[in-house]
């Protein structure tokens, strides 16, 4: 049913599909249709115009009825066209998915025979073919799926040799399953929409290299009609009687052109990439749609604040309020760390500073993101992408998704410097080698000539950190960054990022699930849940007399070395689906200390100076 929804969301798809359905309704008919016999002669009756007495639609040079000539013929040319894509499709599969799957020799060996396959052009391969076979119509067939299977064999091998190294083929090699269940059941499923995806789009084109055999003369032999050989024999007629040819012609147009239009369809229909939106004409900045007025510059000591800052993804006829009203601000050299459990906003928040949540789906609907007094939320894209880097860095998770795998290590520094200063080469490898130095890669100058992928978890990081501090700027925002890490190295990270600060003034606002981390690190703490801020203060005070409940049952979750045994306690139930939030405050269904009045109305932040928290009946109060 979605697949469907999704099919006829494009437009163009639908009326290729509506085109397709009426010919091959007209195809399935032609044994109840009232049609004359295609080949029986009338030669005293040929060449009859369009509409002439009898024959709707005219008649051939030897007087056959056109009408029924076309509905056969199509109905032939479709058959050979969908069997020719099965056959190629099921043998170059077969092929591709053995070759990636196996690798070594035995790809080795399919991938060269496809080589020598592909050196011939197809059309010439096929007259080959046909040439040997002798001419006819299941050998134009066999012709046109030969020369297709290097196609499909390619594409499925490509896919397949990713596929092959993925952990959950490990899985199943581990659990014991053969070669063949592997394939079938580990690989197939992964390959079979690129399969039909690639079958749709080359029907039509099997189908025209067909036409194109039976035009030659190679392919359907007389008196049998297809639609390659009606065009062949109107040739001679062409300029004298053009219905004849007119009327082929524009069948097997109808017919490629509905199947190619459908076949682009199916394929953004099955594309799961495609179907989540996130191949959709990615925009280089979030959309904003914000229905209050651009907030006025103002003066203040704080480096970046956002202000009741909403940030929703629109998906179908769903609302994500993943940033809901959420305010908060970082001073110069201070470090904020906003802390929740996953799903609760943090990435987005981050990512709405500088417009990088992706869009569609994602929309700011409301409130400010000021650098330095000044909303940005609007700002030309010129100028916010100046900003970022320059003003506002990023460290991300996992530094082998964000570093390129193919480039050394310095020429990335170096291309993070030149985005935004105009200098050499050699003063950007200068500066890339005294990055190095501040981030304490050891031996940097050798470290600059490797490749993300020869430096372990730490050194990696270190040199996203380089990267972040490359044009020297007033915020970064780090989203979890030692979460992958160990704690060894967790713990060298974090010293090194409280160091740069403090020599530096450089602001972090610090994403995190660990309260740990943030006792080390953080000046003050930002608590969200739900895509709200439940709790802020700073860390001293949030640590030691936490006042949301949420914020409570989080510290009571970090294990302590050293504490004497004391049993973790988890927090029941899940976090709330943002675009299902219940009423009133969104932890009432998980609070033991929740009453009625909780979940009937929003709860409001209670703020007093750096402290605010978002609770009836908070932590400390006697009830
Ligand atoms: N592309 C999307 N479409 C719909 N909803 C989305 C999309 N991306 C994020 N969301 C929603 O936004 C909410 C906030 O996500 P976000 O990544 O900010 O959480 P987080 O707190 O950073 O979690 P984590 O610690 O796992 O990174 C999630 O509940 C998620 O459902």
């Amino acid at each position: 049913m979605t697949f469907l929804r999704l099919l006829f969301r494009n437009r163009l798809a639908g009326f290729g599909a509506i085109v397709l359905a009426l010919i091959l309704l007209l195809v399935l008919l032609v044994p109840v249709l009232p049609l004359q016999a295609p080949d029986v002669t009338n030669t005293a009756n040929r060449f009859q115009p369009v509409f002439s007495d009898g024959h709707l639609l005219g008649t051939d040079h030897l007087g056959r009825d056109l009408l029924s000539r076309l509905l056969h013929g199509t109905r032939l040319s479709l058959a050979v066209g969908f069997a020719a894509a099965l056959i190629a499709a099921s043998i170059g599969s077969a092929i591709g998915i053995t070759a990636g799957y196996f690798g070594g020799t035995t790809d080795n060996i399919f991938m060269r025979t496809i080589d020598m396959l592909m050196a011939f052009p197809y059309i010439l391969l096929a007259l080959a073919i046909v040439a040997a076979l002798g001419p006819g119509l299941v050998n134009a067939l066999i012709a046109v799926a030969v020369v297709n299977i290097p196609f499909f064999a390619r594409n499925i091998r490509g896919i397949t040799v990713g596929l092959a190294s993925r952990e959950f083929v490990d899985a199943a090699r581990l659990a014991g399953m053969g070669h063949f269940k592997i394939i079938t059941r580990e690989l197939l499923p992964n390959v079979l929409p690129v399969i039909v995806i690639a079958m749709s789009t080359t029907i039509g084109w099997m189908i025209l290299e067909t036409a194109g055999l039976s035009f030659l003369g190679l392919g359907s032999q007389p008196p049998q009609a297809d639609l390659g050989s009606m065009l062949g024999e109107a040739r001679s007629a062409l300029i004298t009687n053009p219905h004849t040819s007119v009327v082929p012609g524009v069948m097997i147009f109808l017919i490629v052109m509905s199947i190619n239009l459908l076949g682009d369809g199916v394929r953004d229909a099955l594309d799961p990439r495609l179907r989540s939106g996130a191949l959709s004409r990615p925009l280089p900045r979030t959309i904003v749609k914000r229905l209050d007025k651009p907030a006025p510059r103002i003066d203040t000591s704080d480096v970046l604040r956002l202000e009741a800052l909403k940030t929703e993804f629109h998906v179908g006829k769903r609302t994500y309020h993943a940033v809901n009203h959420v305010s908060l601000r970082v001073r110069p050299g201070e470090c904020l760390g906003i802390i929740g459990e996953s799903g609760s906003g943090k990435s987005v928040t981050a990512l709405s500073v500088m417009g990088l949540v992706a869009s569609p789906p994602g929309v700011i609907t409301g409130g400010a993101v000021r650098y330095r007094g000044q909303d940005i939320i609007d700002a030309p894209y010129g100028d916010l992408r100046q900003m970022r880097g320059e003003n506002v860095a990023y460290i991300f998770q996992d530094p082998l998704a964000t570093l390129h795998p193919l480039y050394k290590i310095g020429k990335q520094l170096r291309e993070a410097i030149q985005v935004h200063h105009k200098v050499s080469d050699a003063e950007a490898e200068k500066r890339a080698l005294d990055l190095m130095r501040q981030v304490r890669i050891p031996n940097p100058a050798n470290r600059l000539d490797v490749y993300p992928h020869e430096m372990s978890g730490g050194m990696r990081q270190r040199v996203s950190i380089a990267m972040a501090l490359a044009n020297e700027p007033d915020v970064i925002i780090a989203d979890e960054p030692t979460t992958a890490l160990d704690v060894t190295v967790q713990a060298q990270i974090l010293s090194l990022l409280d160091q740069l600060r403090r020599e530096r003034d450089v602001a972090i606002i610090f994403i995190t699930h660990d309260f740990g981390v943030v006792a080390q690190l953080c000046d003050r703490v930002t608590v969200m849940y739900g895509g709200r801020i439940v709790e802020e203060g700073t860390t001293g005070d949030v640590l030691d007399a936490p006042r949301h409940p949420y914020t409570k049952r989080l510290i009571d979750c970090v294990p302590e070395l050293g504490g004497g045994k004391r049993e973790l306690a988890a927090i029941p139930g899940l976090p709330p689906a943002v675009d299902d939030l219940p009423p009133g405050c969104a932890f009432a269904p998980r609070c033991d200390k929740a009453r009625d009045e909780c979940k009937q109305h929003d709860v409001a932040l209670r703020e007093d100076g750096d402290r605010a928290f978002r609770c009836l009946f908070p932590e400390g109060d006697t009830a």
